[in-house]
């Protein structure tokens, strides 16, 4: 069985999959993913570094992702871009390693975590997805808090995203993240006894 796992920024994704790893699950993780494609030395940050100039690379040879996201949040031609010379590799390494975890682990619960599930419209690689929500005040309070962020910078990685209220009502499962982590828990585990899935 695998679960597609999303919500907005900071709504609790990682969160909620490391409770699912505590409780035996196994994780693919899109944004570590999207690291792993950029590493120093790799043919796609040769490629973004062409797209958006040498600026973008730090003195080591890796990835300035703090000066990336200012060009690219609030620029959406730049991020289409940046996701188009990016999420190819990103895709193809995700699907890899389901089929390693499949072919190698058939009995374990797969949660693969990908931020823009619905954005790139992959959802029927999933057999059931659940959404991890908090309303949008939420996620700003939690993304300004953990990143350090501006308010305005903030509101433009949001609005890079899909509405969170829609993925909602998109979502097979919903997990309500406003409470506290104890709260988070218990649904966590309701979810995982009512589908029989650990
Ligand atoms: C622009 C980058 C370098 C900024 O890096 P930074 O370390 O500041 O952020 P990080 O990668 O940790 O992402 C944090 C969150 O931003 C959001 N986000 C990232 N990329 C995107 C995007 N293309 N569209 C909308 N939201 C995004 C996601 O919610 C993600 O969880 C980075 O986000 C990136 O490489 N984005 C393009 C790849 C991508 O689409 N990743 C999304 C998941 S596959
Ligand atoms: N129930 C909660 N109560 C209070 N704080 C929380 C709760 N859940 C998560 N947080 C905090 O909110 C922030 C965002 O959570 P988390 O990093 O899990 O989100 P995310 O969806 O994985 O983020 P991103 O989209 O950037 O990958 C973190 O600082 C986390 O510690």
């Amino acid at each position: 069985m695998n679960i597609g796992l999303t919500g907005g920024i900071a709504s609790g994704k990682s969160t909620v999959s490391n409770m699912l790893v505590q409780r035996g699950a196994l994780l693919i993780d899109a944004d570590r993913i999207a690291r792993e494609v950029v590493a120093p030395g790799s043919p796609v940050l040769q490629k973004v570094a062409e797209r958006f100039g040498s600026e973008v690379l730090l003195p080591d040879g890796t990835l300035n992702r703090k000066k990336l996201g200012e060009l690219v949040f609030g620029n959406p031609q730049a991020l289409q871009d940046l996701e188009g010379l990016m999420h190819p590799s990103i895709r193809a390494l995700m699907r890899e390693r389901m089929e390693y975890y499949e072919h190698n682990h058939p009995d374990k619960l797969v949660v693969v975590d990908v931020p823009l599930l619905y954005e790139s419209g992959l959802e029927a690689m999933y057999e059931a997805v659940v959404v991890v929500y908090v309303p949008r005040s939420v996620q700003l309070e939690r993304l300004t808090a953990r990143d350090g962020l501006s308010h305005e910078q903030a509101e433009r990685r949001l609005n890079a995203q899909m509405d969170i209220e829609l993925k909602k009502t998109r979502a097979d499962i919903v997990i309500d993240n406003q409470g506290g982590l104890s709260q988070t828990e218990g649904q966590v585990d309701r979810l995982l006894k009512e589908r029989g899935l650990l």
